[in-house]
């Protein structure tokens, strides 16, 4: 395999150093400018995986300010650039400040070409395990289907099971509130299914009116009907070799469950206002958000119909019961969206994780998605926070722990509040309950600045 090409940017306004730097680095492109606005247009171009930056840049050869909000964009550009700063020896301090504003390192001049060589070598294999372990971690988190991102348990079991039945021809039936990826789903199925040559053809029970779904799901014979001018094959006939997806089907008027359930059974269709048998080969999957059992109670939906459609039934749970799925979904559409307008926000604030967590998610992954997405176009700051994600704010009692050392302090504190309770704030009792000594328990109560009242 050819070794991909390693590139370095040289940000250098004096020509004899620029000149000195251009030969001494084994093995990289080395790429140059003179200033803020050639550095920035040579990134966009090449995007480098180290620049070396001059701390004194014209306008303001002499000063850093120049140097720095240089460094600032770069970063702002690309966050994961190694930028190694080139400094005169009084300007340490400097060096300490970009270092602070997220430079990888500094060097002092003079320059000697041989120590510089290593840094820069170093710098670059470190930027290439990183991309390496971004790289891991996206496949990490998308599930064995595609376009699907999911960790939760619940999650990978739906994913597992799409994969077991994908090869065979049963019929399947995915249940799930509005924007849990039914259709998503369905298409995941399809495309790993032996019939991904042939079309997914994709039909909404819900959205076309009654008398039009007929001829729609069947097709029609010239004369059928007014209006029928000519022999017109049906999404059925159209999938035929493929799969064809009912969206919605616990809509699917009465009449056409009949039509529907002798199609399952038989594989063959009529035309409206044809008599003619038309054998089609395909696989159906069906959706609905609605509880296709009661629709039975209520005697809308055939239950013959239920138990044909679903010989798989696979479950999408809502995102509020998904454990971790939220997070994860916030962070791919942050980086899906940061790409896509050229953004480089660099993830959310403590407030706003612990928000998205507990957010109850009525419109599921279609509404982070959008939220994200929103949120990234009207973002000013370098993370999102609450306000641009205008979620609720969550108490600090009902926020998930983010460390262990949290989970333990919050898990100790509660079983303190409890026990005193349970005794009536008799720290004997509570002491021996909890298995601690008086003193060890006063010394708890100090802490977590529990009251005993
Ligand atoms: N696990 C997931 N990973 C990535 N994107 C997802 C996931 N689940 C859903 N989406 C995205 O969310 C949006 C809604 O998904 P989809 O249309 O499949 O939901 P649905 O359950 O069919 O919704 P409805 O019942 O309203 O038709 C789509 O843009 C889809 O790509």
């Amino acid at each position: 395999m050819k070794e991909p090409i390693k590139r370095l940017l040289v940000v250098e306004d004096d020509p004899g150093l620029q000149s000195q730097l251009r030969w001494c680095f084994d093995g990289f492109q080395v790429l140059q400018a003179v200033d803020r606005q050639e550095a920035l247009a040579q990134m966009h171009r090449h995007r480098p995986s180290v620049v070396t930056l001059d701390l004194g840049l014209p306008p303001d050869p002499g000063g850093v300010s120049e140097g720095l909000a240089t460094l600032e964009e770069i970063l702002a550009f690309i966050p994961e650039t190694k930028v190694i700063m080139v400094t005169g020896n009084d300007d340490r301090r400097h060096a300490v400040k970009a270092i602070s504003l997220g430079a990888y390192d500094f060097y002092l001049k003079p320059i000697d070409s041989e120590t510089l060589n290593l840094v820069i070598e170093r710098a670059h294999r470190l930027f290439e395990l990183e991309s390496e372990n971004r790289k891991l971690q996206r496949s990490e988190f998308n599930s064995p289907l595609r376009g699907v991102i999911a960790t939760s348990p619940e999650m990978q079991n739906a994913c597992r099971t799409v994969e077991k039945i994908a090869a065979t021809d049963a019929t399947v039936l995915i249940l799930g509130e509005s924007g849990t990826g039914k259709e998503l789903f369905a298409r995941a199925l399809h495309e790993m299914s032996s019939r991904s040559q042939g079309k997914l053809i994709a039909i909404n029970c819900a959205a076309i009116p009654e008398n039009l779904l007929e001829s729609e799901l069947f097709g029609y014979e010239k004369g059928a009907f007014t209006g029928a001018a000519k022999q017109t094959r049906g999404k059925i006939e159209y999938a035929d070799g493929g799969t064809l997806f009912l969206d919605e089907i616990g809509d699917l008027p009465q009449a056409l469950q009949a039509k529907l359930l002798r199609f399952l059974q038989e594989r063959v269709i009529e035309r409206v206002g044809g008599r003619q048998e038309i054998p089609v080969d395909l696989r159906v999957v069906c959706a609905t958000h609605q509880d296709l059992k009661s629709r039975i109670a209520e005697g809308v939906f055939r239950e013959d119909l239920f138990y044909r459609i679903g010989e798989v039934t696979i479950h999408l749970p809502p995102l509020r019961e998904r454990e971790g799925d939220a997070l994860l979904l916030a962070r791919v559409f942050l980086d899906k969206y940061n790409r896509q307008m050229g953004k480089s926000i660099r993830g959310f604030t403590k407030e706003a994780l612990a928000a998205i967590e507990h957010h109850a998610w009525p419109g599921n992954v279609r509404e982070i998605e959008s939220l994200i997405k929103r949120a990234v176009i009207m973002a000013e700051g370098r993370q999102l926070s609450l306000e641009d994600l205008d979620l609720a704010p969550v108490d600090a009692e009902a926020r998930l722990p983010v460390t262990l050392q949290e989970a333990r302090a919050r898990a100790e504190s509660q079983a303190i509040r409890r026990t005193l309770a349970r005794v009536n704030g008799n720290i004997t009792l509570a002491a021996q309950e909890l298995g601690v000594t008086r003193p060890t328990l006063y010394g708890l109560l100090e802490k977590y600045e529990i009251k005993n009242s």
